[in-house]
Formats: structure tokens, C-alpha cells, sequence
């Protein structure tokens, strides 16, 4: 995986040689057949004010922004199989830097790292893209028939990603206190159950998360 995460606490333990592929993909990423997800999973909310679930810290929107994130990559890699584009797509990663640092500095926060925040959503994003492509290359009867178009799903991963730098510098003095890691590594704990989210998913959380403690 790039950039490992074996040091950070937060880190699955062990992971299994490659990755559990999920099965055919629902509307929202999710294999078919699991049940809904809760109503407010993806409810839209204003950016900058991402307020904390009941019985989440103040680091809960930060890591569920992350993982919606994680759940869209589910889309784009079915477009990309869909249109035989790659996973990784340079001139839009750096579209998608350039917006963290731009939104960044407009909040009085440091853009160098807004864009380590962002550069850690797409190396996260690709990993889960990857595999599932790799999936569904060796595998074609799991491989979804249907996705949305790329650039509805950029549009959404755009809004994702304005709201998580805005709930990043929210959160600024709990990135910098002792306890950020173990209470990161909490969140993760309780987001993986609470939005399904499976091995490749959660590692990919891990890796999305690398830079948010300081
Ligand atoms: C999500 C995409 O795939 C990759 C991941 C990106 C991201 O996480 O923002 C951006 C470009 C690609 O390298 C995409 O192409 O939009």
C-alpha cells in the first residue's frame, strides 16, 4: 500500500494478503443485497459545519468525510471500468491539490498541508479503485453494468472535499493534542460498522487518515 500503515496506530492489524472484494456493487457502493444505509449516511450539510454524531468526538466528521469519500471511489472505479479509463488520472490529482491548497488559504490554514490532507484521499481513493478494478478484470461477472457519469461523481468528490478541509481546520486543536491518534484510531473504529465498511475499505481509511494528527 502506498505510504504504509503499520506505525500508525490506527492501522488495521494484519491485513490479510490482498484484499476482500465486495461483490456486486449496490447504488451506493454497497454489495447487493446488504441492507440501506442509515438515511443520514450522505445527507448534505453545509460546508464548514460538519457537527459530530451523538457519541462521536470532534474528530468524527473529519473521519467520515473521509470515508464517503471512499464509498464514491466505489462509482468512479465502476465508470472507469465502464470507459477503460485508469485509476490514476494525474492532471486531476493535481485539480484536486490545487483545490484543497486554494480552500485552504481561504480558511487562514497552511495549503501545504490541506494538500498532504488531499494527497492522502487520492492515494487512498486509488488503492480502493485498484482493487476493485484488479476484481472485477479477474472476475468480469462481479464488475457493476452500470455507473454514474465521472464528472457527476468529480462534482461530488469536490463538495466532499471542501467539506473535509473546512471540518480538517475545525478540528485543528484536536490534531495537535497527544490523544490524536488514539482517538482517531476510535473513530475508525466505530466508522467501519457504521457505514459497512469492509477490509479494503477500512485499510483505505487508514491510509486516507495518515496526515491528520500533528
Ligand atoms: C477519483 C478519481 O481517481 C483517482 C483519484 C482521485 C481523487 O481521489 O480525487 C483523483 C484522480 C485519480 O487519480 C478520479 O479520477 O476522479
Amino acid at each position: 500500500a502506498p505510504g504504509g500503515t503499520a506505525s500508525r496506530p490506527f492501522a488495521p492489524a494484519a491485513p490479510s494478503p490482498g484484499y476482500a472484494l465486495p461483490g456486486p456493487l449496490g447504488p451506493l457502493g454497497r454489495p447487493a443485497g446488504d441492507p440501506p444505509p442509515p438515511a443520514d449516511r450522505a445527507a448534505a450539510t453545509p460546508a464548514g459545519h460538519e457537527t459530530a454524531a451523538p457519541g462521536h468526538g470532534p474528530l468524527d466528521p473529519v473521519v467520515r468525510l473521509a470515508a464517503q469519500r471512499l464509498l464514491v471511489a466505489d462509482e468512479v472505479a465502476a465508470a472507469k471500468r465502464l470507459t477503460g479509463a485508469p485509476a490514476d488520472d494525474p492532471a486531476r490529482d493535481r485539480a484536486v491539490l490545487a483545490a484543497g491548497a486554494g480552500e485552504a488559504r481561504a480558511l487562514g490554514a497552511d495549503p501545504a498541508a490541506a494538500s498532504r490532507l488531499l494527497g492522502d484521499q487520492i492515494a487512498a481513493a486509488t488503492l480502493v479503485e485498484r482493487a476493485l478494478l484488479a476484481g472485477w478484470a479477474a472476475d468480469p461477472g462481479r464488475a457493476p453494468a452500470v455507473a454514474p457519469p465521472l464528472t457527476t461523481l468529480r462534482a461530488t468528490l469536490d463538495d466532499l472535499d471542501s467539506r473535509l478541509v473546512a471540518a480538517w481546520n475545525d478540528a485543528a486543536d484536536h490534531r495537535a493534542a497527544p490523544g490524536c491518534g488514539a482517538a482517531l484510531a476510535a473513530e475508525v473504529t466505530s466508522m467501519a460498522p457504521e457505514l459497512g465498511l469492509d477490509e479494503l475499505h477500512s485499510t483505505a481509511l487508514a491510509r486516507a487518515l495518515a496526515s491528520v494528527c500533528r
